[in-house]
């Protein structure tokens, strides 16, 4: 099967007061298709680092990162924006929303950067995704007028607008409350039993239960690569 994830011999340093300070090494991983990759680990040992190498937000210090078939340092950053547009959708502890823009826009925004669809194709798709994550009745309010958790299923809607065929989440559920976090994550397990693929990093242990696979990071190095029943968390 094509992975959609390859990396080889990734190393990643920040320089850190004059001196390289090792935050990756040694990294090689290969994910396919329709996995759900948990990542988890102690707090500063390299999981959102390893996370913007996979999106292109960051570059490695030296090795190798492919994903869907693209070398990602070969690419500009203007190809790389474009890209991570077309093939990646991110979503974020603290949402990220254009606060400016209303959810309905919110949306749009990845499909007008992209131009794939016509004008109502794209809108027709935006309520679509809206309706999928329970915010039609929303679509006209700006994200100060919605709830934490409802921002969260907005950024996941938007994630998905263009039918990227990878979606990234860095502590999707780390900045809601229990309950919150629970519809979220109902989501993502959504996302899991259509065959998405989902690559996340996360502290909450029953999200990471609902994954096919959990890496564990530890000290910048692959601790465990396990794989765990494919719908390992009882969840629906
Ligand atoms: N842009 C940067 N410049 C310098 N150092 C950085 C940068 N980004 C991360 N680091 C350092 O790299 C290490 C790993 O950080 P990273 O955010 O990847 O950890 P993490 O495992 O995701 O932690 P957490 O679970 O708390 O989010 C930390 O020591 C951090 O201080």
């Amino acid at each position: 099967m094509e992975k959609i994830i390859e990396l080889k011999q990734v190393f990643k340093d920040y320089a850190q007061a004059g001196s390289p300070q090792s935050v990756l090494h040694d990294i090689n991983l290969e994910v396919f298709p329709g996995e759900f990759l948990a990542i988890v680990g102690p707090s500063g040992n390299g999981k959102s680092t390893l996370l913007n190498l996979i999106t292109g937000i960051d570059y490695p210090t030296s090795g190798e990162v492919l994903v869907n078939g693209t070398r990602l340092q070969r690419l500009s950053n203007e190809q790389l924006t474009r890209w991570r547009g077309a093939n990646v959708g991110i979503v974020f502890q603290f949402f990220q929303l254009l606060p400016t823009l209303n959810l309905l826009q919110n949306i749009l925004l990845p499909m007008d950067f992209l131009g794939h669809l016509s004008k109502i194709q794209r809108k027709e798709r935006a309520e679509h995704l809206l309706e999928l994550v329970g915010l039609s009745p929303e679509s006209k309010r700006l994200p100060s007028q919605i709830s934490g958790g409802q921002q969260q299923r907005a950024a996941i809607a938007r994630a998905l607008a263009n039918d990227p065929a990878l979606i990234v989440a860095d502590e999707p559920t780390g900045n809601l409350d229990a309950a919150t976090a629970e519809v979220v994550f109902n989501l993502f397990a959504h996302l899991r039993d259509q065959g998405k693929t989902l690559v996340m990093v996360t502290h909450n242990e029953e999200l990471a239960a609902a994954a096919s696979r959990k890496l564990e990071i530890r000290s910048g190095r692959i601790h465990a690569d396990i794989l765990l029943n494919r719908y390992g968390g009882d969840l629906l």
